[in-house]
């Protein structure tokens, strides 16, 4: 089951537990098609139609009944996330990393009742991203979901030269871990991420990302320091910095000799702040706490 945290600006939550349950579910290569085949298949498909809600059962369904792994948010993390969606009110919402939509379908359905118009879901897989699509098309969800399909970058790049984002109100990283934070200081970089955004990250605890958890909780020195050194350095933003990942980590997704298209030091004078909050749970086996900052 994959972590999640959240970066946010506003008044600090408590701390909660949770746990996920613990299964020996099948990665076995195609079953994100399955999933698709699964759904419009449905005899009651017209009932499903237009409800965001029946289509994420649906998907939920499909994984226990199959025992297929879904790297989908699921439940008890999306809950922070839409909760944040309730207090925030984002006109505007991002996420690096949509698989086959459920987050999309469940945070772009938080965003729609909450007022919000664009949610745009940044997805490297192009097979991965035509399956959200039809599951995005399916929740009636077409015209508030954008899905962008490439690498996060270069699509964030786009998004910014092209003035359809200018500012980042709720951004959730769930991609690949060494991009967290080269893709936030891209977003800095831009100034989409200023003060008020409120970034919610997964994954930062377990598996772990430890530079994007030191970059956030740098001072301003320290990032000023870095980013100088790196500059002198010459080494720009063009390699990700790859410290405390596993080998299966870095090989994941854009595999392990990746590095990110632009050279970016951010803007070390943003100041971060970060609360760790653990969503409630549902099994106590699960071996570690689920995490989440928030940041101003
Ligand atoms: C954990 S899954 C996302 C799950 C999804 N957020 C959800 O909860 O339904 C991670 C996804 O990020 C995508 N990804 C990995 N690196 C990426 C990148 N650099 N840019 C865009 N997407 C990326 C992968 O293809 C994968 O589909």
């Amino acid at each position: 089951m994959s972590r999640l945290s959240i970066l946010r600006a506003a008044v600090p939550r408590g701390i909660r537990s949770y746990s996920v349950a613990r299964s020996e579910r099948s990665r076995e290569p195609g079953r994100e098609l399955k999933l698709l085949h699964y759904v419009y298949s449905q005899p009651d498909l017209d009932a499903i139609r237009g409800h965001p809600r029946k289509v994420l059962d649906l998907i939920e369904r499909f994984g226990e009944e199959y025992q297929y792994h879904f790297m989908n948010v699921g439940r008890p993390k999306g809950r922070i996330v839409t909760d944040l969606i309730a207090e925030l009110r984002p006109q505007t919402m991002l996420e690096l990393g949509g698989y086959v939509g459920y987050s999309a379908i469940l945070f772009g359905d938080a965003v729609r009742r909450n007022g919000g118009t664009r949610y745009f879901s940044l997805e490297l897989n192009p097979e991965f991203a035509a399956i959200s699509n039809m599951l995005v098309e399916l929740a009636g969800l077409r015209d508030l979901v954008r899905i962008c399909v490439g690498r996060s970058d270069l699509s964030l790049h786009r998004l910014y030269s092209s003035q359809t984002v200018r500012h980042v109100e709720l951004m959730f990283l769930d991609h690949y871990k060494p991009a967290y934070t080269s893709d936030l200081q891209l977003c800095e970089q831009y100034g989409m991420v200023s003060p008020g955004s409120v970034l919610a990250a997964d994954n930062v605890v377990r598996p772990g990302n430890p530079p994007y958890l030191e970059y956030v909780r740098s001072s301003v020195e320290q990032k000023r320091q870095a980013a100088q050194q790196k500059l002198q350095l010459q080494q720009g933003g063009k390699n990700f910095n790859t410290t405390g990942f596993s080998d299966r980590v870095l090989a994941s997704y854009m595999g392990k000799d990746s590095a990110p298209a632009f050279e970016v030091v951010g803007n070390p004078n943003l100041i971060y702040r970060s609360e760790l909050v653990q969503p409630e749970g549902e099994d106590v086996s699960y071996p570690g706490p689920s995490t989440f900052y928030y940041w101003l």
